[in-house]
């Protein structure tokens, strides 16, 4: 008989993301064990945490972990990764979109051994197009449309002077590329740029963002075309606490880490 040691897990970040991914480990998750958490406010994430789980600062995480899940704002993403990818070791990045702006993190993995995961989050299909992406991929287009709260506040629309918190009908609120709409949606379209590092890459693949007052879900449609197939796929989230932020998104996460110590794997 041959059994691994568990992979010790830690996350940074106790939000919406983090504390659903805690609560997944906590109730157990075969191959894994919560080995440590780290929050903006320490104090009140021991007092939520099981006893013998340490809540440390970020630097703290990665000398008691093998893995450490990103679930933090975007612009903390070097911070948590680079001791982790330093020491050979993996980071789930959640705050995709903050890995265009630090491509030294897919460096330093190469360099030191260590593993950058992106997981499907809230998207749909990343198997499907990473599979076309093998072969020719001609284009990727992705639709989003969300309700008007899980957009407001977005820097674009503040730099851009678009109010949306009054509209009364469906609204295109930007057309570009992910790697523009990583900067100006950070917290809300890391999908897209998960997409784009699947596929054909943050300049070429299409992206809308539309305003929906109508709407209580965010909802991501693809549409590719390949040599291999042509597929379109669409995906409704209902909202978790943060608003920003669909409930399938931690249940990626931890389909991820379950899959990484599983004998049977499904899905590329
Ligand atoms: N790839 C994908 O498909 C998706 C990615 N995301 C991204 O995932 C990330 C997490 O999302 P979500 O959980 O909804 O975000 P939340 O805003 O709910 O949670 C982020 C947490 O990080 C905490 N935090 C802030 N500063 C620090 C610090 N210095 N050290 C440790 N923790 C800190 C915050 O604490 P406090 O509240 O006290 O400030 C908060 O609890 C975001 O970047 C989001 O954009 C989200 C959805 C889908
Ligand atoms: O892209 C994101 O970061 C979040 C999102 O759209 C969703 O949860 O549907």
């Amino acid at each position: 008989m041959t059994s691994r040691a568990p992979l010790r897990v830690a996350v940074a970040g106790l939000g919406a993301v983090g504390t659903a991914v805690v609560a997944a480990l906590q109730a157990g998750l075969p191959g894994c064990r919560l080995a440590a958490v780290s929050a903006r406010d320490l104090d009140a994430a021991r007092a939520r945490l099981p006893e013998g789980v340490p809540a440390v600062p970020l630097e703290g995480l990665e000398p008691l972990a093998d893995l450490v899940v990103e679930a933090a704002p975007a612009a903390l993403l070097p911070a948590i990764a680079e001791p982790f990818l330093r020491a050979g070791k993996g980071v789930v990045v959640l705050s995709a979109g903050a890995l265009l702006r630090a491509g030294h993190l897919i460096d330093l993995a190469r360099e030191h051994g260590g593993q950058i995961t992106v997981p499907t989050g809230a998207l749909i299909g990343l198997d499907a197009v990473a599979a076309a992406a093998e072969g020719v991929i001609h284009s990727v287009r992705m639709v989003t449309r969300k309700p008007v709260r899980g957009l407001v506040g977005a820097p674009y629309l503040v730099e851009n002077d678009i109010a949306i918190e009054d509209i009364r009908e469906p609204l295109r609120v930007f057309r570009g590329t992910p790697r523009e709409a990583a900067v100006g949606f950070p917290a809300n379209l890391n999908v897209a740029v998960a997409l784009s590092l699947a596929g054909i890459g943050p300049d070429r693949t299409e992206l809308e963002i539309w305003a929906d007052p109508a709407l209580t879900r965010n909802t991501h449609r693809i549409e590719v075309e390949a040599d291999s197939a042509s597929f379109a796929m669409s995906i409704e989230n209902i909202p978790s606490e943060n608003p920003k932020t669909g409930r399938i998104t931690a249940l990626s996460v931890v389909a991820c880490l379950r899959k990484m110590g599983a004998p049977l794997r499904v899905g590329t």
